[in-house]
């Protein structure tokens, strides 16, 4: 194909984009107004039956056009979940009317460019206010900046889906009385990045976070002899090879925050499990009320009596309340050995018939008892339509 020719296309495709976003930015605004709808007349945010029928007609409609059924769903999944959490944080926005800020101050880990910093900014770019960053050295550190009232929320990594839970975030909020207002989950793709042009075999130096580092140990072992420099923070990683400015040294992080500092991948999809996903709560120093329309998520920290069966006990108590919980964990108390903290995060809203017994009664059987926060749930499950395959034919 003439290069004239290709130009051509790629004119069309130019065009035919930027009309598919003004497209989805009228979308959105049609979803805006949905928001105001359903709070005046309190109806519930979601609607899978309304999002059923949607996906049911497009994967009919885009099969006349030879559009894949998977293809079309995967589309209109990421579509329903932005609608779905931007209505949410118009839903919260409304609810708690002197949590609007006009700046919102934000604590998280590093610089730009760490995966706390692109949480903080994908977080924030759904709410409104100028975003003021506050990068910091250690946990502790982010934690003081919300308590003194030098940052107005904080952004802290809570689990992974390769490395588990974030232990030191769980025991500084053991401390704090900060409350959870915020979760949401980000992507985490780790790439090799470079100052200069080089290549993979030449790398004798690699710079990350130890979290990172196990996350990519796969990929480590495979790499055989290379030395291995744990930093604070990704962003921190990705300072030092920007400095040393050498073909034989590379850091591990995204390419997003990679590129902040003018550098570029040269491998990616470095983590053991392709799935990788970090989960992150947002803090503050007021407790924020969830309206009933929004899913919410709850999070209580709690230690049990010592006699056999204690935890049990408490599960059950979920259970007989029917609420379902999504994760336990478990943290030693210091200065008390063998005795557990544990941390429970459940589906529902403190404000909840069922859930207000269950908390009661928790609170009535533990030794100590908090709720570290309700919040908008941000785990938006993507509704199924159950013959794909079958609409596809
Ligand atoms: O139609 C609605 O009720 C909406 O909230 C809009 C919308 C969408 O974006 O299409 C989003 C969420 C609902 O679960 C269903 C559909």
């Amino acid at each position: 194909m003439k290069s004239t020719e290709l130009e051509e296309i790629r004119v069309k495709i130019t065009e035919l984009d930027s009309n598919l976003l003004e497209l989805l930015a009228q979308r959105q605004q049609l979803t805006n107004y949905v928001a105001e709808t359903k709070i005046k007349n309190q109806i519930p945010v979601r609607d899978h039956k309304r999002e059923e029928q949607l996906l049911i007609r497009l994967i009919k409609q885009g099969k006349k056009h030879n559009l894949d059924a998977h293809y079309v769903t995967q589309i209109f999944h990421v579509i329903l979940e932005d609608s779905v959490l931007n209505q949410q944080a118009m839903l919260a926005a409304n609810a708690n009317p002197g949590s609007t800020l006009s700046v919102n101050r934000v604590a998280f880990l590093g610089n730009k460019g760490t995966y706390s910093y692109l949480a903080t900014q994908k977080y924030f770019s759904r709410r409104s206010g100028e975003l003021i960053e506050i990068g910091c050295q250690s946990f502790a550190e982010i934690i003081k900046k919300v308590e003194t009232n030098e940052a107005d929320y904080a952004v802290l990594p809570i689990e992974n889906t390769s490395s588990g839970s974030i232990n030191e975030v769980y025991d500084q909020l053991q401390h704090t009385s900060l409350s959870v207002v915020g979760e949401l989950t980000h992507p985490i793709q780790h790439t090799l990045l470079v100052n200069q042009e080089t290549e993979l075999s030449k790398i004798k130096t690699l710079y990350a976070h130890p979290q990172v580092f196990a996350q990519c140990s796969h990929f480590l072992a495979e790499l055989g002899n290379v030395e291995v420099k744990p930093c604070d923070s990704s962003s921190a990683a990705m300072i030092k090879v920007a400095e040393l400015n050498s073909n034989s040294v590379a850091a591990i992080g995204s390419e997003a925050g990679g590129n902040l500092y003018g550098l570029h991948a040269i491998k990616s999809n470095l983590a053991n499990q392709k799935e990788n996903h970090s989960r992150f709560f947002v803090v503050a120093r007021e407790a924020v009320n969830v309206p009933l329309q929004v899913p919410a998520k709850t999070t209580l920290v709690m230690s049990t009596v010592q006699k056999p069966g204690a935890l049990v006990d408490a599960l059950v108590v979920l259970r007989d309340n029917n609420i379902n919980m999504t994760k336990l964990e478990s943290r030693p108390i210091t200065g008390n050995p063998w005795e557990e903290m544990f941390y429970i995060d459940v589906e529902g809203n403190v404000q909840d018939g069922p859930m207000q017994e269950a908390l009661e009664v928790l609170q009535a059987m533990a030794r100590t008892f908090k709720v570290l926060g309700c919040y908008p749930n941000e785990e938006i499950n993507p509704t199924k339509v159950a013959a794909v395959s079958a609409l596809a034919d």
